[in-house]
């Protein structure tokens, strides 16, 4: 923009219809009803007209009171993008997948990155856990990753997915966030404080879906072309690399702009600042997994250093915008059931849920043929499932609807090398507070760090009533004697700073801390 008045420069977010436009010097055809009907200009008003009988108007408005879908039980907020998987390293050893054998291939796929507890229109920055989810279209069927920034999930029993959501969530009464829940549930499934000191740590606000590490959590059975298993954890390491925001200015951006992250994503990609993760398989053998003493498939904590290896396998580049935020992102389904051959995928019992949850929140959210929806329809697929609510494609023609049947419909093949055996995992249900004292006291590289996440513990404690308090002390300080007493120290003194402010001071700092989930220090 040259003159006086254009003088500046817009971002590509700001840009986009002009470019539309720009690309489009004339409208794109005859505006129409969804029939076809040619739709005449005196038909786009209502005034002093017999409205109803008006197609455009009654179909505008009928329409839009039935286009919003249920939105994600978590995950709600997420920005959609495509780009490929480019493998660059030789795993055939430990894998027969063909997605990841061949230097050089490439699969295309469709990414998602979310955060997972506000609803549609939350804050990004929020801290709290966020969410890669890709789907590769690969030649034998999508392959999809589900992770998480950071390393470790919260629980590693499935029946407290619900319970700890809810608790993350508003309080039914006064439609808040609230602490008291947060830490109820915490101090009664300490298991869950590992995965929240992650959180609380300054991995829990990334500088953008750009800059974090993702991580399926699982471990997964893989095997090769002669039916050797191995297990590994996959981990996508960001190479923007890992950057972080601190509270304050997490708090000053999302002020100014609760799309941050999206928007960041956007701008970068239409700059062709193609954002990449290098792909890494942490692996096991068979043997090496039958003689550690930890148990290597709890989700909840960390394999140990000196336990396995890591290998590289390639790298998933993000290049190309959704043409339609609706079509390709609210419609996106991810499973992480969707598996291929060479990967037969963890056995812990939060994956076996999750096989089940993901079909089901996705036939709710999305209808049965939720794989027939364009973003979702693997490269090839051939089933004997019919009709339901569309879309439904062409429906399987006349082919046969039943299996097995003696007219050709479609046929499953052999695979020899497919592992007899699968391990029997049985997971014990202590309360195991170790992965959290490591965490605090060896993955934190400082004490100074170790003081950020305990003034973020603090600040979230300040108003929680004194029974759920002493009961999350207490946990604190069996889980390390140190984290009890910082945080016990930095509650005192924010407790003290409190009583100086007055009240309309104090509840307005409060309300921006729960707000954003977190924690801003006083
Ligand atoms: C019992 C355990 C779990 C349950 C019941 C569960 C449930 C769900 C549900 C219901 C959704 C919304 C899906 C949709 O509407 O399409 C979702 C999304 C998601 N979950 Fe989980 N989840 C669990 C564990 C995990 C774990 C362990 C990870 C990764 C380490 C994970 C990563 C994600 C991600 C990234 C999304 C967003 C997907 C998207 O962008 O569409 N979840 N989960």
């Amino acid at each position: 923009y040259h003159d006086y008045y254009y003088n500046y420069t817009l971002d590509p977010v700001s840009r986009q219809l002009e470019e539309f436009r720009a690309e489009h010097p004339r409208p794109i055809g005859l505006l129409t009803t969804s029939s076809g009907e040619p739709v005449e200009i005196r038909d786009t008003v209502t005034l002093n007209t017999e409205i109803f009988n008006r197609n455009f108007h009654t179909e505008l408005t009928s329409h839009a009171d039935r286009e919003r879908i249920q939105e994600r039980l978590v995950h709600a907020k997420g920005v959609g993008a495509y780009g490929y998987f480019e493998v660059t390293n030789d795993v055939s050893k430990y894998t027969k997948a063909d997605v990841f054998n061949g230097i050089g291939k490439k699969t295309p796929l469709v990414g998602r990155f979310s955060t997972s507890i506000q609803n549609l229109g939350g804050p990004e920055l929020s801290r709290t856990l966020k969410g890669l989810a890709m789907k590769m279209y690969t030649k034998e069927g999508n392959l999809d990753f589900l992770c998480l920034q950071p390393r470790v999930y919260l629980y590693k029993d499935p029946v407290m997915f619900v319970p700890i959501v809810r608790s993350f969530r508003r309080n039914p009464r006064t439609n808040l966030f609230d602490f008291n829940m947060v830490w109820d549930y915490v101090s009664n499934r300490p298991q869950t404080l590992h995965a929240l000191l992650w959180l609380q740590s300054d991995v829990g606000i990334p500088n953008g879906y750009r800059k974090m590490n993702v991580f399926p959590a699982h471990t997964y059975e893989i095997y090769n072309k002669h039916g050797d298993r191995y297990y590994v954890k996959f981990n996508f390491i960001s190479e923007q690399g890992q950057d972080n925001l601190t509270n304050a200015q997490a708090m000053v951006i999302s002020a100014m702009d609760q799309d941050y992250y999206s928007r960041d994503l956007y701008n970068a990609i239409a700059e062709k600042k193609y954002p990449a993760w290098r792909l890494e398989m942490d692996v096991m053998s068979l043997s090496d997994i039958k003689n550690i003493d930890y148990d290597p498939f709890d989700i909840t904590r960390l394999w140990k250093e000196g336990t396995y290896h890591t290998i590289v396998v390639g790298r998933v580049v993000i290049n190309r915008r959704v043409e339609n935020n609706f079509k390709d992102n609210e419609q996106a389904a991810y499973n992480p059931a969707n598996l291929v051959p060479g990967i037969s995928g963890p056995q812990d019992f939060i994956f076996k849920a999750r096989r089940m949850f993901y079909p089901d929140t996705q036939n709710y959210r999305l209808g049965v043929n939720h794989n027939k929806i364009e973003v979702n329809m693997p490269r090839y697929e051939r089933t004997y499932n019919r009709d339901g609510v569309p879309p439904l494609r062409d429906n399987m023609k006349d082919a046969p609807n039943y299996y097995p049947n003696t007219f050709n419909g479609p046929v499953p093949y052999v695979e020899e090398c497919r592992p007899k055996e699968s391990l029997l995992i049985l997971e014990n249900q202590t309360e195991d507070l170790e992965p959290s004292n490591y965490f605090y006291h060896n993955v934190l590289e400082n004490d100074a760090h170790r003081q950020r996440v305990t003034d973020n513990i603090a600040s979230s404690l300040q108003n929680v009533v004194p029974s759920v308090l002493k009961k999350t002390l207490r946990v604190l300080t069996l889980t390390s004697t140190d984290l009890g007493r910082r945080v016990r120290s930095s509650l005192k003194a924010l407790r003290a700073a409190a009583a100086k402010m007055d009240t309309a001071e104090r509840y307005r700092r409060l309300a921006q801390c729960f707000e954003m989930n977190m924690n801003p220090k006083y």
